[in-house]
């Protein structure tokens, strides 16, 4: 395939930039402890200081991969797939999910929700971010909204995003890993004063798994 060919395929979704694959236990939020294979679609424009995956930025160094292959490879391991990246959003997720779907398989998306919705999802985990807000349409469809605490000004970060989400969204506050220490004890108290949220943490970091 000439590089147009490529860039063509990538642009309809067909082709994905995979960054990695992997069968894990689902470490965070709702679905924590649920055995699920995850997704890893490079290329990410954020720019959060703390990311724990800034290898999957520059999508140019992951390889355009067919959706099908994916999916037919993630068919083999679990019924439960996560999508994430990166920032998975940035690219038309209509055929891989749809290709998922036809295989029988639950369909999540971890996203920032900065870039249109597209794709057909089970559960949608938003996670905003202040740099780059994130679309009205993934804040009304989100079943999960889990917020990255970093420092105290989050919190009123969470409130604002929790003005824009359904009803019937569960609300998580998330301790950024490198603060954790720090910040479990304010995300402790906040719940307890506030108990619409719950907390969720990076369990797959204190099982020691991918
Ligand atoms: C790596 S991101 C990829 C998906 C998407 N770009 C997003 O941010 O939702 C997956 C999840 O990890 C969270 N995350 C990333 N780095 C983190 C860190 N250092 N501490 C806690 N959570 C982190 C993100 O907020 C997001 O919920
Ligand atoms: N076990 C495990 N659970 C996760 N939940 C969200 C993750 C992500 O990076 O999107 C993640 C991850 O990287 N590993
Ligand atoms: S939006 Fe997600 S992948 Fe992108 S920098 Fe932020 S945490 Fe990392
Ligand atoms: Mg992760």
């Amino acid at each position: 395939m000439t590089k147009e060919a490529i860039q063509s395929r990538v642009d309809l979704g067909e082709l994905l930039p995979l960054m990695e694959e992997f069968y894990t236990i689902q470490g965070e939020g709702y679905h924590k402890g649920t055995a699920a294979y995850f997704i890893r679609i490079g290329g990410c424009d954020v720019g959060c200081h703390w990311c724990d995956v800034k290898e999957s930025w520059d999508a140019a160094i992951h390889p355009p991969t067919e959706a099908v292959t994916i999916a037919d490879n993630a068919a083999k391991y679990s019924d439960t797939i996560v999508v994430t990246g990166g920032e998975p959003l940035m690219w038309d997720m209509q055929p891989l999910t749809s290709l998922l779907k036809e295989r029988g398989l639950k369909v999540h998306i971890e996203t920032s929700g900065a870039y249109d919705l597209s794709g057909e999802w089970d559960w949608i985990c938003l996670s905003p971010k202040k740099r780059m807000l994130p679309k009205e349409e993934v804040s009304q469809k989100a079943n999960e909204l889990k917020v990255i605490v970093y420092n105290k000004s989050d919190f009123a970060f969470a409130e604002a995003q929790a003005e824009k989400v359904s009803k019937d969204c569960i609300l998580y506050l998330q301790p950024e890993w490198s603060v954790r220490d720090k910040m479990i004890p304010l995300i402790v108290d906040y719940v307890m004063a506030n108990p619409k949220w719950k907390i969720s943490l990076q369990t797959h970091k204190y099982l020691n798994i991918p």
